[in-house]
Parts: structure tokens; C-alpha cells; sequence
């Protein structure tokens, strides 16, 4: 019997970001695992014109959820659908939702934040700073809570190069920031963003380094754990394979790399991929709430969910095996054929961005033109680049994060949590994760027919002969203008011309001879 899944037996469970690719697979473990559990609290708010229960019935009538229904037939009375809004004061929770939330929940999983690595400084403050300390406020005041969970990223502190698993202070006090906000005009705080960032690459990562320093100033007497997953990927094995379902991260890329419009990108091929797929980050989630509430470590421990330090892999090698997958099932309606170049040198990188994705956008759009429809290549590309460029810094490096909290408390599983609740990410073997990953993205992301994949194979062939042709005209067009212009290029031409007689002729004459 697993100690961590009879721990969450009859628990109220509170999680925030439930909504999101991380918080949708907490919840489907939770219930899958402990389905005795008492409640799931999650705080939602209406979004894309949808209440809160249709938001709710979309995610557990999802695949995602299959397996779940087997085990727990009643998981719709288990999840109670909180309205809130976490950039607003109290989180514009009722009162009567409040008073609840306060006296039942015992963990929480505090997942949610703006993710997007351009939001604003006000927003992002609001989110990933001023809600951390909000919620830790209301969990002051839980008396039944033995655990709070904060999720953050490993590349809060991406400006060092080797990262330990403790929190780091940041120059400017959270709470100074915090409350300068309330006064400045928004024109003025995206003036002073910059400044405030300094060496960190993004408002994302930065807002996520002060959130920690939140929870460390106001952790009062609670139980805190800090997880920090690097870049969060498909799942590995549970509930299957591959499942996926935002564009974040690599998804967008590898969608991009799929249809053939992005086929070069600037990111050094011998990096670390520091990928980590999100059951295994779900699973160290829920063994650290466990041992947080029931060990109740004396100060605040950070746990890194990374992959780099026990089981490499890099940007070539993933790469690689991206291509070879979309050998083998390509996705539908291709632009090119997927081809991947990586290159870490700045005029390589320009060169490759006119050839292979300015120029075939724009001679696309004038076929559109020329054929009475809208032009949309160019569009579409710019906005393909524009997320590249903004991933690019984290392409070009390579950081050293310490996994001691997460290898000692590896160590204090029994065989069967090892097993029920497995983060140890030495057993991935990556080909045979990327190859999951990019069937689900085709599967789960775009929804495409596996039925369609010789129709895909098909038009990829059309491709090859179009680039072949392409090629093969412009090779002649820019040959005819150099005859054209140029001695030499006539004189190499006309010595061309001539070996290739004179060896025609040699081998006729051989060949005459043996008969
Ligand atoms: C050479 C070929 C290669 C081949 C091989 C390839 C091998 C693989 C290579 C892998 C390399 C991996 C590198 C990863 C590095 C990650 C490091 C992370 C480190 C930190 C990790 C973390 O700690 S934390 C999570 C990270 N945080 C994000 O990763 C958000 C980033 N991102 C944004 O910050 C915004 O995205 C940004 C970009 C501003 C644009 O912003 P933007 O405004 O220009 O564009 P949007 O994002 O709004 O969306 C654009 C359009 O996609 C539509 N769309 C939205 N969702 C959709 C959905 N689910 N399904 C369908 N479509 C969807 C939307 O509706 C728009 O469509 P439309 O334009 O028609 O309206
Ligand atoms: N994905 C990754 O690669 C990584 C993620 N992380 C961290 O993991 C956590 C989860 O990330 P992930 O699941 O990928 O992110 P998502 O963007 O998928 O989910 C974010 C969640 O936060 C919620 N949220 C955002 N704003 C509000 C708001 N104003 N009120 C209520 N809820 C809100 C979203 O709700 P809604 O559905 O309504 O938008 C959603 O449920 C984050 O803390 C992130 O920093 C860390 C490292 C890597």
C-alpha cells in the first residue's frame, strides 16, 4: 500500500492553476491515486465564454481524465469549482466560499501564474508576487492545513550559472515593489522594468524569483515547500504517454518545426535540454506535500524537478529525434518538409532566417496574392520568430541546478511510493520520450487523425519534388544570368561543358572496345 496515497485519503485539498497543463494532471493523480480523498477545492475563474462547471465538465470529460472515472465514479461530487480571480483583492472569493476554504483545506497547491514571458510588470506582479502572498495570508488562517506547496520555476534564478535549492534574494524588496505599484502609472513601471531586472532574461522569470522571496518572508509558522521544474514537457507515462495541451515551451516549436515552417533556429546544439515531463514533476509534487506535512522540515525546502545533472540530454540530440519522429508520422498540410538546423552564431542564424523562413513566406504570399486570396505566411512567420527569438536565451545556455532535497527525499520512499510516485528521471529514456511527446502533440494538441498520416507522408513527397524543381529553376536562372554577365563564369562553363564531353566520349569509345 502506498503511504503517500493513503496520506491525501480523506484530505480537503486546495490547488490554484487547476486549470492549467500542470494542474489538470496534479488533479487527475490525485483522484486516480487517493480516491477517498475528501474534496479538491480549485479556484477558477469564466474564461473564454465558458462558467466555471463548463470549464470543469471540459477538463474531467477530457481523455485526460479516462482512466480517473474508472476509479473514481463520483469524481464530479469530489471537485468543488471555486469563482475566483487572482488579481483581484481577496481574490474576489464570497465570503461564504472563504469562510470554507479557511476551515476545511489541509494542502494547497499553489500552482497558478502568468506564464507569457512579455506580460507586464503590474500583471505579473499581481500573479506570481502579490497573489503568493495573499494566499499565504489565507493560509495563515487555516487552521486544519499541514502543507503549502509553491510551485516555481528553476530558472527563477536563471542569472546564475550553478543554482543550489535554496531561495536567493532579490536586489529590490518584494514589497517595495509591490507597493510602488499602487502609485506608479503604467506608462512609468514599463519604463523602470528594465532597470528592475536587470540580468534576468524576462518579467516571467523575474516575478517568479520574487514570489519565492515572499513565501520565504512570509512563511510565519507554516509548513512551505518550494518546487522548481524546469521546462515542463508531455507526460512520460501516466495516465499515457505524450499527453499535451498548451503550445508553451517546446509545444510551439515542435508544432512550428512539424508543419515546416520553422526549419533553423538559433540555440547551441551542445546545451542542456533541460526537459521535465510533467507526471514526474506532479509525483515530486505530491511526495513533497506528504513530506512536508508529515515530516514538517524546520525551514522552508526547495526541490529542483530538473533533468540535466542526472540525465542529460541536449538540443541536437532532441532535435534529431523530433526529425526522426515526423519521418515517420509527419503532421498534415505541411508548409515544407521539417528540417532542423541549429546554429549559435549570430550571422548564421540571420542568414538561415531570410533563406528559410522570410523568403518562403513572402514568395507564398505573393502565390496567395497572385491567386485572389489573403496573404498570411508572413504573418504567421513573424510570429513563429518572434517566440523563437524570445526562447532563445534559454537555448544558448546551460545551468547546473543541485537535486540534493529531491534525491534525499527519493530516499525516504518506501519501494512501492518509489514506484506509485516516481520522479527519478534517470529511468527516462529520451528517444523514446520525444518520440511520445511529438505523437501527442499531433494527437492531443492538433487533434490530427492517425488515419491521415499516409496522406501527410503523400503530400511531403509533393514537397520534395516542388523544393527539388525550385531548386533546380533557380540553379539555372542564376546560372544563365552569370553566362550572361561574366567571362569567367563562360569560361567555366565552356570547361564544364567540354570534361563532360570528352568523358562521355572516353567511356562510349571503352565501351565500343569490350563488344
Ligand atoms: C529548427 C527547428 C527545430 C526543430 C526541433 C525542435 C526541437 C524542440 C525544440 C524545443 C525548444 C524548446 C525551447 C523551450 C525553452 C523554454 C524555456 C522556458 C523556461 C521557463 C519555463 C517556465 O518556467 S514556465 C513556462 C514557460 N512559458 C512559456 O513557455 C510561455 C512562453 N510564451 C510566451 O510568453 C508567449 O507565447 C510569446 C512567446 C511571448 C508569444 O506571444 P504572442 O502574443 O505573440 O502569441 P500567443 O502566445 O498569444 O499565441 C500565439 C497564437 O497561438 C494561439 N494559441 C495559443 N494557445 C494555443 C493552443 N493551446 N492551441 C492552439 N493555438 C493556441 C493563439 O491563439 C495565437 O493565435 P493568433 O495569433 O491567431 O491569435
Ligand atoms: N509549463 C512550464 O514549462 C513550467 C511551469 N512552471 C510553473 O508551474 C506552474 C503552472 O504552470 P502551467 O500549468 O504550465 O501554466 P498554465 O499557463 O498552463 O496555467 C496557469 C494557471 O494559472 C491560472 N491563472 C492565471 N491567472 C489567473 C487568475 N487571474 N486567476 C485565477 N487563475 C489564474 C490559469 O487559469 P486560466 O485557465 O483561467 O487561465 C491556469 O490554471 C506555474 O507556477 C509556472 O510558473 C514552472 C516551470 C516550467
Amino acid at each position: 500500500m502506498s503511504v503517500i496515497a493513503a496520506f491525501y485519503g480523506g484530505k480537503s485539498i486546495l490547488i490554484t492553476g487547476a486549470t492549467g497543463f500542470l494542474g489538470k494532471v496534479l488533479m487527475e493523480k490525485l483522484f486516480r491515486t487517493s480516491p477517498d480523498l475528501k474534496v479538491i477545492y480549485i479556484l477558477v475563474r469564466p474564461k473564454a465564454g465558458q462558467t466555471l462547471q463548463q470549464r470543469v465538465f471540459q477538463i474531467l470529460n477530457s481523455k485526460l481524465f479516462e482512466k480517473v472515472k474508472e476509479v473514481c465514479p463520483n469524481v464530479h461530487e469530489k471537485i468543488r469549482a471555486i469563482y475566483a480571480d487572482l488579481s483581484q483583492n481577496d481574490f474576489a472569493i464570497s465570503k461564504e466560499d472563504m469562510q470554507e476554504l479557511l476551515s476545511c483545506t489541509n494542502i494547497i497547491f499553489h500552482c497558478a501564474a502568468t506564464v507569457r514571458f512579455d506580460d507586464t510588470l503590474r500583471h505579473a506582479v499581481q500573479l506570481n508576487v502579490t497573489a503568493t502572498r495573499q494566499l499565504l495570508l489565507m493560509a495563515s488562517q487555516m487552521p486544519k492545513l499541514e502543507a503549502f506547496i509553491h510551485i516555481s520555476t528553476a530558472y527563477s534564478n536563471c542569472n546564475l550559472k550553478h543554482i543550489d535549492e535554496v531561495i536567493y534574494p532579490c536586489p529590490v524588496e518584494p514589497k517595495k515593489i509591490i507597493d510602488s505599484l499602487e502609485w506608479l502609472d503604467d506608462a512609468i513601471i514599463e519604463e523602470i522594468a528594465p532597470k528592475l531586472i536587470r540580468d534576468w532574461p524576462n518579467i516571467y522569470t523575474y516575478t517568479k524569483a520574487l514570489g519565492e522571496m515572499v513565501v520565504q518572508q512570509e512563511s510565519r509558522n507554516l509548513n512551505i515547500a518550494i518546487i522548481r521544474p524546469s521546462i515542463v514537457g508531455a507526460t512520460w507515462q501516466e495516465p499515457f504517454p505524450g499527453w499535451v495541451d498548451n503550445i508553451n515551451g517546446p509545444n510551439g516549436l515542435i508544432i512550428a518545426a512539424g508543419k515546416g515552417f520553422l526549419r533553423a533556429l538559433k540555440a547551441t546544439p551542445k546545451a542542456v535540454a533541460d526537459l521535465i515531463p510533467v507526471d514526474t514533476v506532479v509525483n515530486l509534487m505530491l511526495a513533497v506535500g506528504w513530506y512536508t506535512a508529515v515530516h514538517r522540515p524546520k525551514s522552508t525546502l526547495v526541490y529542483h524537478s530538473t533533468s540535466g545533472n542526472l540525465n542529460p540530454c541536449n538540443w541536437h540530440k532532441m532535435g534529431v529525434q523530433v526529425l526522426a519522429t515526423f519521418e515517420k508520422i509527419p503532421l498534415e498540410r505541411a508548409f515544407r518538409r521539417p528540417y532542423a538546423n541549429f546554429t549559435s552564431n549570430n550571422f548564421t542564424s540571420q542568414y538561415w532566417n531570410a533563406v528559410s523562413h522570410q523568403a518562403p513566406a513572402i514568395i507564398y504570399d505573393c502565390y496567395l496574392r497572385l491567386t485572389g486570396r489573403k496573404p498570411r505566411m508572413t504573418k504567421v512567420m513573424n510570429q513563429i520568430l518572434r517566440t523563437a527569438s524570445m526562447l532563445e536565451y534559454f537555448l544558448n545556455r546551460s545551468w547546473e541546478w543541485s537535486t540534493y532535497n529531491t534525491e534525499m527525499l527519493m530516499s525516504e520512499l518506501s519501494p512501492e511510493d518509489q514506484r506509485v510516485f516516481n520522479f527519478d528521471v534517470r529511468q527516462l529514456n529520451w528517444l523514446e520520450y520525444i518520440e511520445n511527446y511529438v505523437l501527442g502533440v499531433k494527437k492531443y494538441l492538433l487533434k490530427e487523425d492517425m488515419a491521415g498520416i499516409p496522406e501527410a507522408k503523400q503530400h511531403l513527397k509533393r514537397l520534395r519534388n516542388i523544393h527539388y524543381l525550385f531548386n533546380t529553376a533557380l540553379f539555372l536562372i542564376v546560372w544563365r544570368l552569370l553566362i550572361a554577365r561574366s567571362q569567367m563564369a563562360r569560361n567555366v562553363w565552356f570547361f564544364i561543358v567540354s570534361f563532360c564531353y570528352k568523358f562521355l566520349s572516353y567511356f562510349r569509345a571503352s565501351s565500343t572496345l569490350k563488344v
